[in-house]
């Protein structure tokens, strides 16, 4: 089945946290903030995990460069976006999307009220099904998704296969913090020789950050079936 693709981008400390240990998220430079703007309006629509809302309460709008917002999208496996965060607020304005494995009908209809569109895709094992939300995105004409994280959503992509390229603006700072976050957390992959191959395409500096910008090497879908065949025979 079709499904838009992806570009996963994080700003992520030169120790490797993407938030720290405390909850701030406050990483990238203000010249990467810029291209993280200029990147939504390239694309379709912008992705976010429910705690990503909860913790930060995300815009994800297009503002501090032109163009056209793209429209955001939330993974909430039980439709419990609060009513008073800034996306719900804005939906009138803004085109967006809760994406749920079940949703209480009450609650669709007060999100609904408040000009989101709820779309109840089912169930896999870490949320939301992923597959079948990017597919109904496909079909609701997104070719091209910006993923924002956070880290638990990007394990259920990546693992799945469902990420095309990936792009870190590396900031010059150290937080520490074994409780930190990183790019990626979930259940990780047990062996590197099992993770996920990158290509590196390009090295920028924007402004007082490093921007790494990769691909994920061979297909995405390959990746995703040799990782299955060789985690069946390691196991
Ligand atoms: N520095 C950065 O670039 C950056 C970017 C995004 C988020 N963050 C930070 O990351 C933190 C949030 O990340 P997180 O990992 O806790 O949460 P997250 O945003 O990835 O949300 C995870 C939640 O989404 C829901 N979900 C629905 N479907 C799912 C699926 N298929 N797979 C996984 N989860 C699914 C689940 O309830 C899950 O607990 C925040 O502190 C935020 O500030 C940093
Ligand atoms: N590239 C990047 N660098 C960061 O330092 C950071 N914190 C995020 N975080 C992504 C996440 O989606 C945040 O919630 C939004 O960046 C907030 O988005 P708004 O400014 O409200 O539009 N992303």
């Amino acid at each position: 089945m079709p499904r838009p693709k992806v570009l996963y981008n994080v700003g992520m400390t030169a120790d490797g946290k993407v938030v720290t240990a405390a909850g701030d998220s406050r990483i990238s430079g203000e010249e990467d903030l810029k291209e993280v703007h200029r990147l939504r309006a390239e694309h379709d629509a912008v992705a976010v995990g429910i705690n990503t809302v909860r913790k930060d309460d995300p815009m994800l709008n297009v503002r501090l460069v032109e163009g056209e917002d793209p429209i955001r999208v939330v993974f909430d496996t039980e439709c419990s976006i609060p009513l008073d965060c800034r996306l719900v607020r804005t939906a009138r304005d803004i085109p967006t999307v809760v994406l749920c494995a079940e949703a209480d009908p009450g609650r669709v209809e007060k999100l609904e009220k408040r000009g989101v569109k709820v779309e109840e895709v089912g169930a896999c094992e870490d949320g939301v099904d992923v597959e079948r939300g990017l597919e109904l995105l496909y079909d609701m004409g997104v070719r091209t998704l910006l993923l924002e994280g956070g880290p638990t959503l990007a394990w259920s992509f990546l693992k799945r296969g469902l990420i095309d390229e990936f792009r870190v603006a590396v900031a010059p700072v150290l937080v520490g913090g074994s409780d930190a976050l990183t790019p990626v957390e979930g259940e990780g992959f047990p062996r590197v020789d099992l993770g996920v191959g990158l290509e590196l395409k390009r090295v920028e500096r924007v402004g007082r950050d490093v921007v790494l910008w990769y691909e994920v090497s061979g297909s995405a879908a390959d990746l995703a079936s040799e990782h299955e065949e060789a985690r069946g025979r390691s196991s």
